[in-house]
């Protein structure tokens, strides 16, 4: 460890601490170590340096005021070699970078968000009348929910079901994708750049690249081409590539871009927001008595006898502490996606060296029994007493409640997107269902593993049951009412649909 460096766990020659970077699910051990070294922490990773922060004021010096400094992505040679370089969550702090980012945030800010509440209210509509029909698929059930929204905002085109051509291709090239960037699965080729010379033949890691680029190129095009042709026959909806398509002269967004600007933001959009919602039925469930509370803040606002609105919330503050604690409690994206230091950094007497891979654990600071009360259970009231749910006496202004979905330069330009979702479903959720423990053959609850999450950058709960049950037989028939409501808004967004997909959407808005 070089001299200045902040401290860390001691290194091997040559190794430094590569013998000891933990493989999966890296915040745990990330944030044990911030335990023992402090809230600014260095790993030496071979020559490399890693930083972790795990220290509210850190993040909120180097990361959001020296963003200029921080928002660079490590170098992957491998993300390159996929997409182009036009990856633009994954890519470095370019020129590209900067244009793809201005074009994602001009159609995404809170304003042109709104635009696309009626589609994302209707398609929630579905997701509980899907639950409502077969509860026991409700992990699909919202998978398919966030694939749908996200396609009908980009490329104003729906996925009726899980199984729509769409969904599936996506979630098959994703998986691909995801398996390809695992640490591991490639040889360390940031390290020992040498070996990105070996021929395609003896690297099956080149044909894993060459085949998951073929299939990403296939579906992210094919969309954009789809968009284009609808709009040449003045079939207009609205979306986000339209718009791309109208501008892309002024925007400066040539046709690889737009291309991957569409990927990519299905890939941020997609899983994020189902692992929420995932999460957020996770605790429904494990954490009966909030569940409650929220019901009876929704029964004094809303009623029995319509169903919420986004404009309901302002009354609701448990329900809006409940969207907070779930974010704080299991966080989509514990480690944010690292960053890279653009220049040499000091801080509090340390060195961040130009080149350095960033951390922001955010894991370890939601997890801070300094910062908060009993921070490993599920408490919304932590949310009622204090802004970001710091316990009393401690000052929580380094906090800010958007932390979770990123920092500086680099925080996620779909949050306004993703807020909308989450806040309609997280009323719809606890509006319309009773959310209980399965039970097994005695009749006993099974208590529910609250750390059983999907390993990755990005993590939600692997698929675990429960039982959901409608509120009442009222509730039921205004969910059937709702959702065959919907079918205007649907229908502007259901085109070039597979024979199955309409057989599914006649048969589904049938009233039973
Ligand atoms: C619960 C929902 C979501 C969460 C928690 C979330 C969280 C995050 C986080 C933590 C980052 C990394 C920020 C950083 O490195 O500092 C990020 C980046 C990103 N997100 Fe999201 N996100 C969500 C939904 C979405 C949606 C709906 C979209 C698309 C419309 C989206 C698109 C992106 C993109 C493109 C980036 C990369 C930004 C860049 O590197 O410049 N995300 N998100």
């Amino acid at each position: 460890r070089e001299p200045g460096l902040p401290p860390g766990p001691p290194t091997l020659p040559l190794l430094g601490n590569l013998h000891i970077f933990p493989k999966e699910f890296a915040h745990y051990k990330f944030t044990e170590w911030a335990r023992t070294y402090g809230g600014i922490y260095s790993l030496k990773v071979g020559p490399g340096t890693a930083i972790v922060l795990t220290d509210a004021a850190a993040v909120k010096e180097l990361m959001d005021k020296r963003s200029g400094s921080t928002a660079d992505r490590p170098p992957m040679h491998i993300v390159d070699v996929v997409t182009g370089g036009f990856h633009m969550a994954l890519g470095r702090y370019s020129e590209s970078w900067r244009t793809l980012r201005r074009t994602a945030h001009t159609i995404l800010t809170p304003q042109a968000a709104m635009k696309h509440v009626p589609i994302q209210a209707a398609e929630a509509s579905q997701l509980l009348h899907d639950i409502l029909c077969r509860p026991e698929g409700f992990y699909n059930h919202i998978r398919r929910f966030s694939s749908s929204v996200i396609l009908s905002v980009l490329y104003g085109k729906r996925a009726p079901r899980y199984e729509t051509r769409e969904t599936t291709a996506f979630f098959e090239v994703q998986h691909d994708w995801e398996e390809l960037m695992e640490p591991g699965s490639t040889p360390p080729i940031d390290l020992i750049p040498i070996l990105k010379y070996i021929p395609e033949r003896w690297a099956k890691w080149k044909q894993d690249c060459t085949k998951t680029r073929k299939m990403q190129r296939r579906l992210y095009f094919g969309l954009l081409d789809e968009t284009k042709e609808r709009v040449a026959q003045g079939e207009e909806n609205g979306c986000f590539m339209e718009e791309i398509l109208v501008r892309e002269v002024e925007l400066g967004v040539n046709r690889e871009m737009a291309g991957y600007l569409g990927g990519v933001l299905i890939e941020g959009g997609s899983d994020t927001t189902s692992s929420y919602l995932q999460s957020l039925i996770l605790v429904l469930v494990a954490y009966p008595d909030a569940q409650r509370k929220a019901q009876e803040e929704m029964d004094r606002v809303v009623g029995s006898h319509r169903m919420p609105t986004l404009d309901d919330l302002e009354e609701m503050p448990y329900i809006r502490a409940m969207i907070m604690e779930t974010h704080r409690f299991r966080p989509v994206a514990p480690m944010l996606i690292p960053h890279c230091a653009l220049n040499d950094e000091e801080y509090n007497g340390f060195i961040i060296p130009q080149g350095c891979t960033i951390f922001v654990n955010i894991w370890g600071i939601y997890h801070d029994p300094e910062l908060y009360d009993d921070p490993e259970n599920f408490i919304p009231e932590r949310y009622l007493l204090s802004k970001n749910g710091t316990k009393p006496g401690i000052n929580g202004s380094d906090l800010r409640p958007n932390l979770p979905f990123g920092a500086g330069r680099r925080i996620c330009p779909g949050i306004h997107l993703a807020q909308n979702t989450i806040n309609i479903n997280a009323m719809n959720f606890v509006w319309a269902f009773n959310f209980t423990a399965d039970t097994d053959a005695q009749g006993n609850p099974i208590l529910l593993d609250t750390f059983n999450y999907q390993k990755g950058l990005l993590t939600g709960p692997r698929p675990f049951k429960c039982k959901i049950t409608p509120r009442s037989s009222e509730k039921a028939e205004i969910i059937e009412h709702e959702f065959l409501e919907a079918a205007d808004t649907f229908s502007k967004f259901e085109f070039g649909l597979s024979e199955e997909d309409k057989e599914f959407v006649t048969r589904s808005r049938v009233r039973r």
